[in-house]
């Protein structure tokens, strides 16, 4: 798969939320991040479907809604009906991962199972063969702007590993903390779609932003 570059709204200025995205957008971002926090899972809260609905007809960039909530299987049919592609959930939030995965690909989305920096892989074993991709957060969940976890390289390895002796492939996703120090490196250890929040758009451009971290994963493309 194509390595997809994902900013995440949660950074971007709501002021001018056009103005932030579409330069992202033209300059090669494909997907992006709709961060849904319900004050309950995580100690924030944020977007609820009005933002993919506002989106959803105005940019061909997937929406990719991650949703750090408590009972997950509540919001699926509403962020599908706004116009989501791609939807995340907590293995740590999902009583029933594996109903609500099958519920994200009823609504005609793509499910993915997201997992916090605490949670051991192998609480994914169950969910890798119905899952279309891993979420692995390399930061606490709920807020932006924090610092890379330096173990999540070795959470990558045991992911791989995991995915390698499944019947299914899903794509890992990283988020949290990626920049252009740590992109290719995430990359060569096999992340095909990174979140890219304040590194997007906590600078001024975030066209330019796209830019210098889609250069450094094809530096690393080997
Ligand atoms: O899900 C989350 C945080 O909970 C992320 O999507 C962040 O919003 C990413 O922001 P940066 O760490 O890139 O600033
Ligand atoms: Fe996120």
């Amino acid at each position: 798969m194509k390595f997809k570059l994902a900013p995440s709204l949660l950074a971007a200025d709501f002021w001018n939320l056009e103005k932030a995205i579409l330069p992202a957008v033209e300059a090669g971002a494909d997907v992006l991040h709709i961060d849904v926090m319900d004050g309950h899972f995580v100690p924030n809260l944020t977007m609820g479907p009005i933002v993919p609905k506002a989106l959803a007809g105005k940019t061909d960039a997937i929406l990719d809604v991650h949703l750090m909530v408590t009972n997950p299987e509540n919001f699926i049919t509403d962020f599908a009906k706004a116009g989501a592609h791609w939807i995340s959930f907590h293995v740590e939030a999902a009583t029933h991962a594996h109903r609500v995965s099958q519920q994200i690909r009823d609504a005609g989305c793509k499910p993915g199972i997201a997992i916090n920096p605490g949670t051991p892989i192998a609480h994914l074993e169950a969910m890798i063969d119905h899952v279309d991709f891993v979420l692995l957060m390399s930061v606490n969940p709920g807020f932006g702007g924090q610092k890379f976890i330096e173990a999540t390289y070795q959470r990558l390895a045991q992911l791989n590993a995991l995915i390698e002796k499944s019947d299914n492939t899903p794509f890992i996703q990283v988020d949290g903390g990626v920049g252009v120090a740590n992109i290719g490196r995430l990359y060569q250890a096999g992340v095909r779609c990174a979140v890219a929040g304040s590194s997007v758009f906590g600078k001024g451009d975030p066209g330019q932003a796209v830019r210098e971290l889609l250069a450094e994963v094809e530096k690393h493309d080997a």
